[in-house]
């Protein structure tokens, strides 16, 4: 696969990389990528040792970047050993690529209520029916649970509280736009302490 769609160069992603990643999410949009908001997320657990899952974002805005989970699962267990995280999209289509570092902190609960009752009853019940990341016999213990939980709550299914959001607060966002014979465009910023952001090209 050779890449030749498009160039990126440094005036191109601007001062605010939040912004520049909208506008490259919505073009993203717009090429009809389906689940466009799939992300890799990346943890370490209490050995340093690393682990990856896909997970949705939900949300970008100039704090950083959104998702919804279970607290109590895996990477609910590792975020609270090590709040050190990263993020990766890839488009293909676009044969773009973005890479997220920071610092990830638990989204207000207000936000995770306001996501989680915009959720289809259905999903909510999962929220409370499967105990992620634990192991279990089999199947029928989450319909069973799922099952328990539908008769106790009925239509009105509330949060659970192991279940809400995470914002992962960036630290450095790179942009990658993929050249011909691998000779491709990184942008990378960096968080100054003062909360400015320095920008600057890498080597492919
Ligand atoms: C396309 C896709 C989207 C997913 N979105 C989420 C999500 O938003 N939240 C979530 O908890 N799990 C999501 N999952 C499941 C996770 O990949 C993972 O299996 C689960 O969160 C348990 O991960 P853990 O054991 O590392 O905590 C998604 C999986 C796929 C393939
Ligand atoms: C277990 C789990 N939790 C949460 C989500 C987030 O997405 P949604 O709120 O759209 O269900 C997903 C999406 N696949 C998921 O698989």
């Amino acid at each position: 696969m050779d890449y030749s769609r498009e160039a990126l160069d440094e005036q191109a992603t601007g001062d605010d990389p939040m912004h520049f990643f909208m506008k490259w999410f919505s073009e993203a949009e717009s090429a009809q990528i389906t689940e466009v908001n799939a992300m890799t997320l990346a943890t370490v657990d209490a050995d340093h040792r690393p682990h990856a899952r896909i997970v949705l974002l939900k949300g970008a805005d100039e704090r950083g970047f959104s998702f919804f989970t279970n607290y109590d699962s895996a990477k609910g267990t590792h975020i609270a050993a090590d709040p050190f995280v990263a993020l990766l999209f890839f488009w293909k289509e676009l044969e773009r690529q973005v890479r997220i570092d920071g610092r990830i902190e638990k989204l207000p609960a207000a936000e995770s209520d306001e996501y989680f009752y915009s959720r289809p009853v259905g999903s909510r019940l999962g929220a409370w029916a499967s105990p992620q990341s634990r192991e279990i016999p089999g199947r029928e213990v989450l319909e069973q649970n799922y099952e328990r939980y539908q008769k106790e709550f009925g239509e009105n299914v509330p949060r659970p509280p192991h279940w809400g959001g995470y914002l992962v607060v960036p630290q450095r966002i790179e942009f990658w736009q993929g050249r011909s014979s691998r000779m491709h465009d990184r942008i990378s910023f960096s968080r100054n302490e003062d909360g400015s952001w320095k920008r600057c090209r890498l080597a492919p």
